[in-house]
């Protein structure tokens, strides 16, 4: 199956577990990878056959900010499903990165796969 990918989005959201985190933003970067056939894009050079990255980056970011939650395994999930049901996505790999939460990490997260590679 060929790819459509999104690397190192870093977006500004609402996002965990304690008190101070519900009062600020914080960065999360978001590397996705979605199954998509890009030959009937290609063949006549189409964007609305394919998947378009660029307005797929702002959805994730604006989805962040409209669905808050403690943990970045809810939203890696939430999103996954959003994705998949919006933008009629068979397979996909996602990955949230949260660089700013362990101080002596260079960056923890999640990484999940959701769907069937056809
Ligand atoms: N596996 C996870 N561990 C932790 C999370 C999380 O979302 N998934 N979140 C926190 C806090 O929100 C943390 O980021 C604050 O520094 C702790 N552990």
């Amino acid at each position: 199956m060929d790819k459509v990918y999104i690397q190192g989005l870093k977006i500004q959201t609402t996002i965990g577990f304690f008190e101070w985190e519900k009062q600020i933003k914080q960065t999360l970067v978001i590397d996705l990878v979605m199954g998509w056939s890009i030959q009937p894009a290609a063949s006549n050079d189409e964007l609305d056959k394919t998947l378009d990255y660029a307005e797929i980056s702002v959805a994730i970011e604006k989805f962040a900010n409209e669905n808050p939650v403690d943990l970045i395994e809810t939203l890696a999930e939430r999103l996954a499903q959003y994705l998949m049901s919006q933008y009629h996505i068979p397979w996909l790999k996602l990955k949230v990165g949260k660089p700013g939460a362990v101080h002596n990490a260079k960056t923890v997260g999640v990484e999940i796969e959701r769907g069937q590679q056809q």
